[in-house]
């Protein structure tokens, strides 16, 4: 087939922030049909030029050939990989013009369940949006060297010298190990074959402490023919980087392509770091869910802190409480707190960080929201303050009801999803709740990603 140039104009984003247009063409028996194109690295308005290798699909994505006009907050994307990296997909568009694009993307979401979309403030920005990721998860390539997924193609590991989100730290002790795996000629992992040694390389930093996590996650054991440059890693690392305090080998054979472990092995220090949030302390293990942006996850606490009134006389719900991030400075304002969350270890560190902290007014329960809900609400009775802040898929018709046959007063909802979240509010209708409220706050500058905090409150019934 032959490849066909053509113009088009973005109309809209999609999701994840691409451009999408439509071009009619005609077929080779003269009749019109309509090709949907998603074209990322472009903006709403845009005219661009493009090269469709297969024009008589329905739908093709391509990058653009040529910007032919340019969106007036258009900027030049300062980080050199943004062309290929799939890490950030908004670096050519103005922070200002990021932030107002995720305050429409939260009405639209909201809107399209009925609810008012005058509800939603402005997005709250960051002042410096940049080097603001405490955690990365970077991929080895088969031939070895260390970067992230190419946009679009998760089979293909896009080479990094840096990454202007992640902490530079972070970045240099990852070039570093980068570096280790030249010298040794280390094999990273080929996903097709299933051979190779070296997956994934987590790192994550404590922006308030300093401290930094290292893991590598690879196929083999740290010892046999692999012990010379495993202690050759450990030696470099703690050697130039004092801030590292817990090196880890996270055995991981699995034909699933995620950064898990089978066994985990202590190279060096402990195998947590700690972290602060909101005056607490946290101890964070390689696989602990913490909030990856903490100058803006500050902001969302604060502001759900004024959105749910704690009083001291209350009893608390923190539905999918993590390892205790909101829980923490929400049960040194009510009279008791009661979270439920799915990971054991989180629940187990979220009791630590609570002794660890002073506070002996919680109760925390390991148990999938579906159930834990029922058995927490028997045990602990109807709390006045409900807040969850559940993964991305939302959490789901279920929990929703049972929430809303619990009726709080007042519920808290945070959310990383604009689209599950307004599907689930819409349940709570049922049970009298009103959204009074939805403030989007950016934990995730140069990405189409946005944080939500949002008030509902119980209509007096009479
Ligand atoms: C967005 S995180 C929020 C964690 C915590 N509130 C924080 O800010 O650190 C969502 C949490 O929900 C947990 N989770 C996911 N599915 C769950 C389920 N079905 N039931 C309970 N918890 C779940 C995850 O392990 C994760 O800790």
């Amino acid at each position: 087939m032959t490849a066909e140039t053509m113009n088009a104009k973005i109309h809209a984003l999609d999701h994840k922030g691409s451009g999408r247009a439509e071009v009619w063409r005609e077929n080779d028996k003269g009749n019109l049909k309509k090709l949907r194109l998603t074209i990322p690295q472009t903006l709403p308005g845009e005219e661009v030029c493009v090269t469709v290798d297969q024009p008589t699909k329905k739908s093709w994505r391509t990058m653009p050939d040529e910007i032919l006009t340019t969106h007036k907050e258009r900027v030049d994307p300062p980080c050199p990989h943004f062309k290929k990296c799939g890490g950030c997909v908004w670096q050519h568009w103005s922070y200002r013009g990021q932030l107002a694009e995720k305050t429409d993307y939260v009405k639209q979401a909201i809107a399209s369940q009925g609810f008012d979309p005058n509800l939603v403030f402005n997005t709250i920005g960051m002042d410096e949006p940049w080097h603001y990721r405490n955690k990365m998860e970077f991929t080895f390539a088969p031939d070895g060297s260390l970067g992230l997924h190419e946009q679009g193609n998760f089979r293909k590991v896009i080479p990094l010298k840096t990454c202007l989100i992640a902490g530079n730290d972070m970045v240099a002790a990852a070039m570093e190990v980068a570096e280790w795996v030249n010298e040794f000629q280390l094999k990273g992992y080929d996903k097709d074959e299933h051979v190779g040694l070296l997956r994934h390389l987590m790192v994550r930093q404590s922006f308030a402490t300093g401290e930094i996590m290292l893991g590598v996650f690879a196929t083999e054991a740290p010892d046999g023919e692999l012990k010379e440059a495993v202690d050759n890693l450990v030696k470099r690392i703690s050697d130039k980087f004092s801030q590292v305090k817990s090196i880890l080998w996270l055995e991981n054979r699995d034909w699933a392509d995620r950064a898990q472990a089978e066994k985990t092995h202590l190279l060096a220090g402990r195998d947590f770091i700690y972290d602060e949030m909101a005056g607490y302390r946290f101890r964070l293990w390689f696989d602990t869910f913490f909030q990856t942006n903490p100058t803006q996850a500050q902001k969302l606490v604060d502001i759900a802190i004024d959105m749910a009134e704690p009083k001291e006389t209350e009893r608390m719900i923190d539905l999918f409480c993590g390892v205790g991030t909101f829980s923490l400075p929400f049960a040194n304002r009510v009279g008791e707190l009661a979270g439920i969350e799915i990971v054991e270890s989180s629940i187990e560190s979220a009791k630590r960080n609570a002794t660890e902290n002073g506070i002996d007014n919680t109760t925390f329960l390991a148990k999938d929201a579906r159930n834990g809900i029922d058995q927490m609400l028997e045990s602990f009775g109807s709390p006045e303050l409900l807040l969850l802040d559940p993964p991305r898929s939302g959490a789901g018709g279920k929990v929703m009801r049972r929430i809303g046959r619990a009726k709080p007063e007042r519920i808290v909802y945070v959310s990383c999803n604009p689209d599950s979240f307004a599907t689930d509010i819409k349940e709570l209708e049922a049970f009298g709740y009103e959204l009074q409220q939805v403030q989007p706050v950016d934990l995730f500058p140069q990405t189409v990603h946005v944080e939500c905090v949002s008030q509902l409150v119980l209509r007096d019934e009479d």
